[in-house]
C-alpha cells in the first residue's frame, strides 16, 4: 500500500516569525485531514528550530531542503543530516531542480546526498524531471530515466520519495496536464525496485487543480511551492477532495 504524501517546499521564502505566523493558521484546517497522509513542510533552515518546537504532536512533519553527503567537515554553507534531525527533521528535498540549475548539482552529488539522508535517518524525496526543450524534443521519458538510473545507485528503496515535477511547470502556473503527469510518473515506477515508493507530482499545485491531479491512479501525492506559502491554500490542497 503506497502512502499518500503532500509536502510544501518553501524555497527561501518565510523568516522565523513568518514560519510560526503560517503554522498557527494552518494547524486549525488540520482536524478533518484523513490520518493516512502524510504532511510535511520543507521550509528554510532557519526556522527549523522553532517549528519543531510547536508541531502540536507531529501531524505535520518537517523537511529540509538540501544535506550535505558528509557528517561534518570544511564544506561552507552546508548542512549535514544529524544537524537537521536534532532539530527533529525527517525528511529533506533532494536534486530539485533549482539546485541542480543554479547550484551545479549534479547525478553524482544527488546520489551522494540521498545516501547520506538515509544514512542519517532522513527520508529523502528526489526531484527528477524534464526541461520544456527535452519534452519538446521527445527526450523526456530517456532524461528522467537517466536521472533515475544515476541518482539511486546504491539508493534504498524503502525509505525514498520521488517527485517527478516537470521543470516548465514549477512557478509557471502551466500545470502538467493530470494524465500526462500520471502516465510519466507510471514509467518512472516501472524503474524502480520497490513499486511501493511513494511519487508525487510537482509543479503548479494549486488547490483549484489538486483534485484532479490527486484523482490519477499512479499520483500518490503532491510537492508544491507557492501555494504552500499561505494556510488556506496548502490545507486544502492538503483536504483534496478524494
Ligand atoms: O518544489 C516545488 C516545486 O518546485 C513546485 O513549485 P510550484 O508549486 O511553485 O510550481
Amino acid at each position: 500500500m503506497r502512502k499518500t504524501v503532500l509536502a510544501g517546499n518553501w524555497k527561501m521564502y518565510k523568516t522565523q516569525a513568518e514560519a510560526l505566523e503560517f503554522l498557527k493558521g494552518f494547524v486549525s484546517h488540520l482536524e478533518d485531514t484523513p490520518d493516512e497522509r502524510d504532511v510535511i513542510l520543507c521550509v528554510p533552515y532557519t526556522a527549523l528550530g522553532s517549528l519543531s518546537k510547536n508541531l502540536h504532536g507531529g501531524r505535520v512533519r518537517l523537511g529540509a531542503q538540501n544535506v550535505h553527503w558528509e557528517d561534518c567537515g570544511a564544506f561552507t554553507g552546508e548542512i549535514s543530516a544529524p544537524m537537521l534531525t536534532e532539530l527533529g527533521v525527517d525528511y529533506v528535498v533532494v536534486g530539485h531542480s533549482e539546485r541542480r540549475e543554479y547550484f551545479g548539482e549534479t547525478d553524482e552529488t544527488v546520489n551522494r546526498r540521498l545516501k547520506a539522508a538515509q544514512a542519517g535517518g532522513l527520508t529523502p524525496i528526489l526531484c527528477v524531471g524534464e526541461t520544456k526543450a527535452q519534452r519538446d524534443a521527445g527526450e523526456t521519458e530517456a532524461h528522467i530515466f537517466s536521472q533515475l538510473e544515476q541518482d539511486l545507485v546504491d539508493v534504498d528503496q524503502s525509505k525514498l520519495i520521488i517527485a517527478y515535477e516537470p521543470i516548465w511547470a514549477i512557478g509557471t502556473g502551466d500545470t502538467c496536464d493530470a494524465a500526462e503527469a500520471n502516465r510519466v510518473i507510471g514509467l518512472i515506477r516501472s524503474k524502480l525496485s520497490n513499486p511501493d515508493v511513494p511519487i508525487q507530482y510537482g509543479g503548479s499545485v494549486k488547490p483549484t487543480n489538486v483534485d484532479e491531479i490527486m484523482a490519477q491512479p499512479e499520483i500518490d501525492g503532491a510537492l508544491v511551492g507557492g501555494a504552500s506559502l499561505e494556510p488556506e491554500s496548502f490545507a486544502r490542497i492538503v483536504n483534496y477532495k478524494a
